[in-house]
């Protein structure tokens, strides 16, 4: 574990451009950043957050105001939050609060930024970190560090304070506890696996942890997300099942997207003479993400969770930025996507793809946002833009959708069987195509024009342009539209993978009035899912009228992201004639 020195920079970092060319590229969107969601008690609408940016005024007639930002719902500083309330005790810290005089935000007195202390770490929070008691006086103070586990005994320096924790890097772990080590990640243990970066990179944060420990904390994230953000009470949430693993460990990434900053106006060129200039310094290039803790780019030679042929490119690329950096006015941010070769010829409506024919062909690298990415997904070939959405963990597909047509169809069920699919936040048709086999009919809804346009490409590539319809239009609006098409609610089933920001409250209200025998939620943030999911069968109570209502017949996660703490969560919903 490496020592942690410095003090982090709060400051947002600099902007980034692709990298694709040096001079005025837009500002590149980080796919990966959670998208805020915008209201506390019902799924995300227009409205502004209702407590972002809260101000709290500390000491009557005092000039200084002193902010005190309460994180967005469902966030993940949201997440942290109720992390730390289990961890001190709700009853506690509902008496603090209950005084009113916002002392849940005063650290312990002796508690100083950039002390160095010494912990036990007593839990591990739903995003992988440690939080571990600091008891004074008889104020409990939650402190919050990466990279420990429960049991391990650490030091650490204190540099930020929250309401009722203080952030602290790791500096040194002490004493390690083996209750959790010993996964092939953890370099202890098999000094060459895992990632070298590990303990720096803020991108992984469970490699130390034995993979089947892994899927048991993320069956517990899924739960916790349920009790915290469902509202709904014991009975109606189901035991959530085993999360499914991956199929590969590492390796298993498709996209990643290193990036690096441009060089500062005080760096020393390479053909500036140190006369030339006062106050120059020297500089390098750092490629690759983000560090855990503090400011800047972490430099990545190679990163273990992607595929090998992301890996080789990775090479070519950082060799390619490295000769061009002093001609980027911005920091930039690269695509590196894994991709079949494109098929010869491209498989046609008039003549589709054979799975028979495929081989095991080498793969290849892609950095242009606008090239066409192949992948294979069991017997079907999907192709779509570079810079799309398109699931990063080609190894677990077969398993995820196998799994969401199972849901949909129980094996020995005497349930009425959905004819009609409408496959909602379709992206370019990833279930539509692969459960189409089960069904007369296939819609597919997806806000992005160009994903509708490959989604249209795959359907015909696959041979399935008679029995589908890709529809481009908000998911709020498209159930209106579906009864010119055929469908139905009595005859149908629906899937909803909607981004991290979960569903608008227009689309959950449509999806009820439409009322399909069974909806399966897929979902990149359970907190999200949570939310609405509980929602939706709240609303289906009261509409129902005891004639009929929603229940929530499964969840289990799916890890799409080994290593991480992300978890991909799956929530069956089945409509029930209660007479
Ligand atoms: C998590 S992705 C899922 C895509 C696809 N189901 C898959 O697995 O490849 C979410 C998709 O929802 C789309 N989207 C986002 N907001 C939307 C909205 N309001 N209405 C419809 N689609 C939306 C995004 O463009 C993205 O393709």
């Amino acid at each position: 574990m490496s020592v942690v020195a410095d003090s982090p920079s709060r400051s947002p970092p600099p902007k980034r451009v692709r990298a694709e060319s040096p001079a005025a590229a837009p500002a590149a969107v980080d796919a990966a950043a959670p998208a805020a969601a915008s209201t506390a008690a019902a799924p995300s609408s227009s409205k502004p957050a209702q407590n972002k940016g809260k101000n709290f005024q500390q000491g009557k007639g005092k000039r200084k105001r002193n902010r005190h930002i309460l994180p967005d719902p469902y966030s993940s500083g949201d997440v942290l939050y109720r992390d730390v309330v289990d961890f001190l005790g709700k009853e506690y810290v509902d008496e603090i609060i209950a005084k009113g005089d916002s002392s849940e935000w005063d650290a312990p007195a002796d508690l100083e930024l950039m002390s160095v202390i010494e912990l036990t770490a007593g839990v591990m929070t739903v995003s992988g970190e440690s939080l571990s008691m600091y008891e004074k006086d008889g104020k409990k103070w939650a402190i919050v560090v990466p990279f420990a586990h429960p049991g391990d005994k650490i030091r650490a320096k204190v540099f930020k304070h929250d309401r009722l924790c203080s952030m602290a890097d790791m500096v040194e772990i002490v004493e390690y506890c083996d209750d959790l080590r010993g996964g092939e990640g953890d370099r202890r243990v098999n000094p060459e696996a895992g990632c070298k970066y590990f303990g720096e990179c803020g991108g992984c944060q469970l490699q130390s942890v034995p993979y089947a420990k892994q899927l048991l904390h993320k069956a517990r994230t899924v739960d916790l997300a349920y009790q915290r953000f469902s509202g709904l009470q014991g009975g109606k949430v189901p035991g959530i099942l085993p999360t499914i693993g991956s199929p590969k460990q590492w390796g298993y990434r498709t996209k990643i997207t290193p990036h690096f900053d441009a060089p500062p106006k005080w760096a020393q060129r390479p053909d500036q003479n140190e006369e030339d200039a006062n106050d120059v310094r020297e500089w390098s290039c750092r490629i690759g993400f983000d560090r855990k803790g503090k400011p800047g780019v972490l430099d990545i030679e190679e990163c273990p969770i992607a595929t090998p042929v992301l890996n080789a490119k990775l090479i070519d690329e950082r060799q390619r930025i490295k000769e061009t950096i002093w001609s980027f006015k911005r920091g930039a941010t690269v695509l590196l996507r894994d991709s079949l070769p494109a098929p010869e010829p491209i498989p046609t409506a008039e003549s589709p793809y054979d799975p028979a024919s495929s081989t095991e062909v080498a793969h290849v690298a892609i950095t242009n946002h606008k090239e066409l990415v192949y992948e294979r997904v069991g017997s079907f070939l999907f192709s779509f833009a570079a810079g799309s959405f398109f699931q990063n963990n080609n190894s677990i597909l077969i398993p995820l959708t196998e799994y969401v047509k199972e849901a949909i169809f129980p094996p020995g069920s005497t349930a009425k069987r959905p004819t009609h699919l409408v496959d909602t936040y379709c992206g370019s048709g990833l279930f539509g195509i692969t459960l189409s086999t089960e069904f007369e009919r296939v819609a597919g809804v997806e806000i992005t024009a160009d994903s509708i346009t490959a989604a249209k490409k795959n359907a015909a590539m696959n041979g399935l342009q008679d029995k589908t319809t890709w529809l481009c239009g908000k998911a709020e609006q498209i159930f209106g539209g579906l009864p010119e098409q055929g469908f139905a609610g009595d005859h149908s089933c629906v899937v909803i993978d909607p981004p991290r920001k979960g569903c608008d409250t227009p689309f959950l209200e449509q999806l009820l009035a439409f009322k399909p025998l069974t909806a399966v939620y897929v979902s990149c943030n359970v907190h999200t899912q949570a939310r609405d999911i509980g929602w939706f069968i709240t609303e289906s109570e009261k509409r129902g009228e005891g004639k009929w209502r929603y229940e929530l017949e499964s969840l289990r996660g799916f890890d799409l992201f080994p290593q991480t703490a992300h978890v991909e969560s799956v929530g069956v919903l089945r409509l029930v004639e209660l007479n």
